[in-house]
């Protein structure tokens, strides 16, 4: 007999309240490296806006520090947008790979961001190895994001002990499906007809939480949770948009990850919660009328900050049980 579900389980709204929860404001006690640091190896030559799109996002979420690690042309896009923005190698809580890149690309860096990690360490190399605490791969690997030419990853990332979320559109998800010969999802409309079921059989399949993005967002985990986010407005559907939900899924991530909490579940309300934020950073850069991906990232820090008002306003009963850390008022 299957386990009762609980409230999560029937893929029910990430609600603000819920998403109020996994955020918190700095305190007294914070330096840089206490909030969270972001590692983006995001951009190519041919797409570097999608690099500057995931910098700026992930800069407007919060983060302690965001190092860049792509190729120098790109940084040099990266920083003439963003100066906070540090580049090369150092230690990092989450790795963002594959945003503007295709999937030749993806491999390429992936495989030199684990030969540098595994082989120096936080002094040489970006060091995907290493969590917080410098310990070695497997448990303490840290988690990575994969998203565009990054998603067929999933099964190296997962297998070499990382916590992922993979963050495919319909279309990419389908492909990933159809790359491992699973025939019943492996068309964009078959992924579109069920988003929801999708997700959750790609989660299972690849030991992975699933970010399906599209009108609605479904968030899934191995082991059969299931969040969705509902959209702000339909002009979010333009280019560069989901470049810009990985950099703010980045700074997300990466702040869990400081405070201890990288597990699925995490990871799972870490995935919602940006998809939240994005949302209403929608509505906010919108107003009504059409959107630019840059404008968009801008108003991330806008919809954090209404997140965290809104988290100290809500009464102790809105947030008290759920399992989650309070924000510090
Ligand atoms: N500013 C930046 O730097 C940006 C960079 N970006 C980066 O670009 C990379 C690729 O991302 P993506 O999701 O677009 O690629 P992909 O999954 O291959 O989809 C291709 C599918 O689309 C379809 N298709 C194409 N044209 C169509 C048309 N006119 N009308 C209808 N369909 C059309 C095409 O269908 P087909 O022509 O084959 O029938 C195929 O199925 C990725 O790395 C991303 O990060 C983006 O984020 C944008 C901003
Ligand atoms: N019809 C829609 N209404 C609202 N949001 C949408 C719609 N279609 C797509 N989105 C959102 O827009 C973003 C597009 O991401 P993605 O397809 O990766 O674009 P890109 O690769 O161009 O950045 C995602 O966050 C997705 O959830």
């Amino acid at each position: 007999m299957s386990p009762a579900p609980h409230r999560d389980d029937t893929g029910a709204p990430w609600t603000r309240a819920d998403a109020a929860g996994v955020l918190v404001r700095p305190g007294p006690g914070d330096h840089k490296y206490t909030r969270g640091v972001v590692g983006l190896c995001t951009g190519s030559a041919r797409y570097p806006g999608a690099a500057v799109l995931g910098a700026e996002a992930a800069l407007r979420t919060g983060p302690g520090m965001l190092r860049y690690l792509g190729p120098a042309e790109t940084a040099r896009a990266v920083l003439a947008r963003r100066p906070e923005c540090v580049p090369g190698p150092g230690r990092v809580q989450v790795l963002v790979l594959g945003s503007g890149m295709d999937a030749a690309e993806a491999r390429r860096r992936w495989l030199g961001l684990r030969h540098d990690g595994t082989r120096a360490g936080a002094a040489a190399g970006p060091d995907v190895s290493a969590g917080t605490d410098g310990g070695t791969a497997g448990a303490d690997a840290v988690p990575v994001v994969l998203d565009a030419g990054a998603i067929g990853l999933v099964g190296s990332a997962v297998g070499d002990g990382h916590p992922v979320v993979v963050t495919p559109h319909a279309g990419e998800l389908a492909a990933l499906f159809a790359q491992a010969g699973e025939g019943r999802f492996g068309t964009r409309a078959a992924v579109e007809a069920e988003p929801e079921l999708a997700a959750l059989t790609a989660a299972r399949r690849w030991g992975a939480v699933v970010l399906l993005k599209g009108a609605a967002t479904h968030v899934a985990t191995p082991r059969g949770r299931r969040l969705r986010v509902e959209v702000g407005t339909h002009w979010l559907a333009s280019a560069g948009t989901g470049d810009v939900l990985a950099g703010c899924l980045g700074t997300v991530l990466a702040s869990l990850a400081a405070r201890g909490r990288s597990d699925d579940d995490a990871l799972a309300e870490g995935a919602a919660t940006a998809a939240l934020l994005h949302a209403r950073a929608a509505e906010l850069a919108s107003g009504g009328g059409p959107l630019l991906a840059l404008e968009l990232a801008e108003a991330l820090a806008p919809a954090v900050a209404e997140l965290l008002t809104h988290a100290a306003d809500a009464a102790p009963a809105e947030t008290a049980g759920n399992g989650r850390d309070r924000p510090t008022p």
